[in-house]
């Protein structure tokens, strides 16, 4: 009789204490019936929940634990005391904690501890002021599993759209020389790979969107279509990639247009983020494609300005656990030894 593994929680990292990470966990936890959550554990300060959530919590030592306190508590694996806590207000001991909850949560999912890390909102100005290099979570996760930056792919993915930005956190004004054909070739391919590998699309099709008023005009109101975009698109078709642009990105978006799409990548955050936002702000997950581990998150920040006050809403961070928790699933049968 072959003997059936343990089930594997999620590990769900609090982010920065004073932002509403917190929160959303707890109430993540407390929709865990309705959404049909599978296990997870929130890492980070235990006090951090305690001071914005009256409900059960559960403090653990190890994810066999996790799992049998799940159905009756919030399991929390409990780091360290980030400080005097008040909520909407960011400390560097805050910081800290935010950072060792990501460092854990990595730890434990690379060595398959937890099945998946759905990591928090962190402030990426607060971690910067302790000496955090890195531009976000996404470039951090991506060191720590020995991938490069170009090769961890952001995604934003909710029920109607999926996005893709080419280039993330860097100076609108830097977007331009930082686009190179390379950089989308390589990035492309890892959204095509991820598409199959973590939502099952055997055929995805891609769009990639310009970055000039009516994607340059033909060269007459900007010369990165020409110049860039097309030939990357063009190497990528060659490839056998079903991808199409570039596209006027003010239509893209386009009931009709963008819905001919698995993904749509775009040239810079916000072309990317802004419409992603207007349509699944309470549903929206990041996700980073192109690891060896499961990454989701909520797609939202620190929020310093509602934290602790019962207003954040626990839709995005349900949706990035529900979401991680398929993607395991989906590559653990990808690996199942055929029967
Ligand atoms: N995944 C991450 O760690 C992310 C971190 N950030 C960081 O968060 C900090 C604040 O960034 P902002 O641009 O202000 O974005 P933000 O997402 O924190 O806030 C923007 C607006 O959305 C609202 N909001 C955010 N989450 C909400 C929720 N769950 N329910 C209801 N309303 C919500 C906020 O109250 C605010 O009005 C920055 O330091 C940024 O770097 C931003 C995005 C993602
Ligand atoms: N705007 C998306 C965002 O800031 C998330 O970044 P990361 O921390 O997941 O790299």
């Amino acid at each position: 009789m072959s003997k059936q593994s343990a089930p594997r929680p999620i590990a769900v990292t609090m982010g920065d204490p004073a932002g509403v990470g917190p929160e959303v966990a707890a109430r993540a936890w407390a929709a865990r019936r309705e959404h049909n959550l599978p296990p997870f554990v929130a890492i980070g300060d235990i006090a951090a929940i305690e001071a914005v959530w009256d409900g059960p919590v559960s403090r653990i030592g190890d994810m066999d634990e996790a799992v049998r306190a799940f159905d009756a508590a919030l399991p929390v694996w409990h780091l360290e005391d980030s400080g005097p806590l008040e909520p909407g207000k960011p400390t560097p001991a805050g910081a800290t904690c935010a950072l060792h909850a990501l460092e854990t949560g990595i730890g434990l999912t690379r060595t398959q501890a937890s099945a998946a890390l759905v990591t928090g909102p962190v402030s990426k100005h607060a971690l910067h002021g302790i000496g955090y290099t890195h531009p976000g979570q996404t470039e951090f996760i991506a060191e720590r599993c020995g991938v490069t930056a170009t090769n961890a792919v952001m995604m934003l993915a909710g029920p109607t759209l999926r996005v893709v930005p080419l280039t993330v956190h860097i100076p609108l004004s830097e977007v331009p020389e930082r686009l190179t054909s390379d950089l989308i070739v390589a990035k492309a391919r890892m959204v095509a790979r991820g598409l199959q590998r973590d939502f099952g699309i055997a055929q995805p099709r891609l769009a990639v969107a310009g970055l000039n008023p009516h994607a340059g005009e033909s060269g007459q109101l900007g010369g990165e279509e020409v110049r860039i975009i097309a030939p990357a698109v063009e190497q990528l078709a060659a490839e056998g990639i079903l991808i199409d642009g570039p596209l006027a990105a003010d239509a893209l978006f386009a009931p009709g247009i963008r819905d001919q799409y698995d993904a749509l990548l775009c040239c810079y955050h916000d072309q990317a983020l802004a419409p992603f936002k207007a349509l699944h702000f309470h549903d929206g997950v990041n996700l980073t494609l192109g690891l060896p581990i499961i990454r989701t998150s909520p797609d939202h920040g620190t929020a310093f300005n509602i934290a602790g006050k019962g207003k954040a809403d626990p839709g995005p961070t349900i949706a990035a656990i529900a979401m991680a928790a398929r993607m395991a699933t989906a590559r653990e049968r990808s690996c199942a030894p055929a029967k």
